[in-house]
C-alpha cells in the first residue's frame, strides 16, 4: 500500500535510486549481508526520513533483510515525488509527496503507524512524539527507535529527562561516522549547492554570515570560504566562537553581522536566530537561508509583519518588500534549504552511505538487544564497521598497531 503523487514517475525514480546505489557501497555491502541473514524477517520498520532516492535505498536495504518497510517524509517540502513512486514500485509502503500541508504531513505519519511498526527510524522526532501523544497503543510492541539528527536527539533527551520517553532510542546522529561527515561535509556541500542552484548567484566576494559553529556550521563556513566568500560566524558558545576565529573567520554578534550580510545561513537548531529588529538593519538584497531544523531559526512572522508585500520571485525564493523599500529574500520558506528548496538534493550519496549504514546497523542492534529506556549512542563497533567498510570501498588502507605499540600505549610506568 502506498500514497504518492503519481506512479507514472516511478521509472524516473528508479533510475535515480539506481544511480545513488552505485555511490553507496557501504549500504550495498550491508544489503547483501541482510539478504543472506534475513535479520528482520517478521519485523515491520516504520521511518520518517526525507523521502528521496538515498532514503529509498535504506528502505530497500531493510526490505532485503526481510522487513516490511513503511516510509514517510520528515519535512513537508523535502519529498522527491519520483523517488517516492520508485520506492512504491519496488515494494516499499511509501506515504508522502512534496508540498504537504501540516495536516497531510501528520496524516502520512499516521499511515506509517497503521502498519504497527516494531522499530522506528525518525529524523527530528516527529514520529516518535506522535506515537507517544496519539498512538500510545503502539508503545507496548515498539522495540526501539533510531534518531537521525541533532535536534531530534535533543528533543528525545528532553523527553527522557522528563520521564516521558517510553522506549529505547539509539542516537544515530551521535555516531562519529554520522555527525563528523554528514553534519559537516554533507551540510556544507548540500547547503551551498542548494543556495547556488536556487539563486543562480555568485558566492565569491559576498559577506556570508553563518549562524552557529557546530558540526553543520563549520561545514557551511568552510565550503563558503572555499568558494571565495568573506565568512562571518555568530555563536553563543565561547569555545566554538574561539574555534571559528582561529579557523580564520570573523566572529561578531548577530546584530553587527546582519548589517553587512549579503547571505545569512542559520544552522543552530535553535529558535529566533534572526528576528525582530534584525530585519531593519539588513542591506537591500540580503538572502536568508536556514539549514538547521524546522522553520523556526528565521522568524518569518516578524519578517512578514515588517514587510508591505511578499512575492515568489523565483522557485523557492520569496521577496519581502520592507516599508523603506529594501527587498529581503527568504529561501525555501526558511526550512532547511538543502532539502526543502525545489533544487535541494540533500547530502551527497557518499555521505548518506555512512549515515544510513549506521541506521541499518542500529536497527539490527535494537532488534538483537534488550535495551533499556534511554537515549544512547550506537555501540563503537558500529562506527568501527562503517568506517572500515568506507575506507575499503574508497581503496584506502591504514596501518594497525604492532604488539609493542599496543603494550607501550597501555604502559603507564615508562617515562622519559
Ligand atoms: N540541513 C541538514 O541536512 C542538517 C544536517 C545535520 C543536522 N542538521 C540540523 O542542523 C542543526 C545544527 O546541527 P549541529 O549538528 O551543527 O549542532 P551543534 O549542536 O553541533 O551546533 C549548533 C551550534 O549552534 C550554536 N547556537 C545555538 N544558539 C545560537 C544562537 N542563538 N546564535 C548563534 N549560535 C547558536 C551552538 O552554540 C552550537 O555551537 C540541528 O538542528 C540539526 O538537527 C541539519
Ligand atoms: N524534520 C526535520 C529534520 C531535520 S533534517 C536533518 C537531517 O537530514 C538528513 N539528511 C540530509 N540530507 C539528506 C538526504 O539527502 N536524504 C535523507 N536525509 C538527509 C541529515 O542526516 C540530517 O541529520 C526538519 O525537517 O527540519
Amino acid at each position: 500500500m502506498s500514497k504518492v503523487k503519481d506512479m507514472a514517475l516511478a521509472d524516473e525514480g528508479i533510475r535515480k535510486i539506481k544511480w545513488v546505489q552505485k555511490h553507496m557501497p557501504v549500504l550495498e555491502h550491508i544489503k547483501k549481508q541482510f539478504e543472506e541473514e534475513k535479520p528482520f524477517e517478521g519485523i515491520t520498520i516504520g521511518s520518517c526520513l526525507h523521502l528521496e532516492p538515498k532514503t529509498v535505498n535504506l528502505g530497500l536495504t531493510l526490505q532485503a533483510g526481510g522487513a516490511e518497510v513503511a516510509m514517510t517524509g520528515c519535512n513537508p517540502l523535502s519529498t522527491h515525488d519520483d523517488a517516492a513512486a520508485g520506492g512504491a514500485a519496488l515494494g516499499l509502503n511509501i506515504y508522502g509527496w512534496r508540498e504537504q500541508s501540516e495536516t497531510e504531513y501528520y496524516s502520512t505519519i499516521n499511515d506509517v503507524l497503521s502498519h504497527k511498526p516494531d522499530i522506528i527510524i525518525d529524523d527530528g522526532a516527529d514520529m516518535i512524539l506522535t506515537i507517544h501523544e496519539k498512538r500510545p497503543d503502539l508503545l507496548k510492541t515498539i522495540m526501539g527507535a533510531c534518531e537521525e539528527t541533532t535536534t531530534g536527539v535533543h528533543r528525545l533527551e528532553g523527553m527522557h529527562a522528563d520521564g516521558a520517553l517510553k522506549f529505547p532510542v539509539v542516537a544515530v546522529n551521535d555516531a562519529y561516522t554520522k555527525y563528523l561527515f554528514d553534519n559537516r561535509y554533507g551540510t556544507g556541500q548540500s547547503s551551498l549547492d542548494a543556495i547556488m542552484g536556487t539563486t543562480n548567484m555568485l558566492i565569491a566576494g559576498k559577506n556570508v554570515v553563518v549562524c552557529g559553529y557546530g558540526w553543520c556550521g563549520r561545514g557551511v563556513a568552510s565550503r563558503a570560504d572555499g568558494l571565495g566568500a568573506n565568512v562571518i560566524v555568530t555563536e553563543v558558545d565561547p569555545i566554538r566562537a574561539l574555534e571559528a576565529r582561529m579557523d580564520g573567520f570573523r566572529v561578531m554578534t548577530i546584530r553587527e553581522a546582519v548589517k553587512i550580510a549579503d547571505l545569512i545561513i542559520t544552522v543552530t537548531g535553535n529558535i529566533d536566530i534572526i528576528k525582530g529588529d534584525d530585519f531593519k538593519y539588513m542591506k537591500d538584497g540580503c538572502l536568508l537561508a536556514n539549514s538547521g531544523h524546522f522553520n523556526v531559526e528565521i522568524n518569518r512572522e516578524d519578517l512578514e509583519s515588517q514587510s508591505v508585500a511578499v512575492e515568489e520571485v523565483r522557485e523557492s525564493i520569496e521577496m519581502f518588500v520592507m516599508e523603506d523599500g529594501r527587498k529581503l529574500y527568504l529561501l525555501a520558506d526558511g526550512r532547511l534549504v538543502n532539502l526543502a528548496a525545489a533544487r535541494g538534493q540533500g547530502h551527497p550519496a557518499e555521505i548518506m552511505d555512512m549515515s544510513f549504514a549506521v541506521q541499518a546497523l542500529s536497527a539490527k542492534y535494537i532488534l538483537e538487544n534488550d535495551l533499556p529506556i534511554d537515549v544512547m549512542k550506537a555501540p563503537d563497533s558500529i562506527d568501527d564497521t562503517v568506517a572500515r567498510l568506507k575506507l575499503k570501498a574508497m581503496g584506502i588502507e591504514i596501518d594497525s598497531l604492532s604488539d609493542t605499540q599496543e603494550s607501550y600505549l597501555a604502559n603507564w610506568a615508562q617515562g622519559t
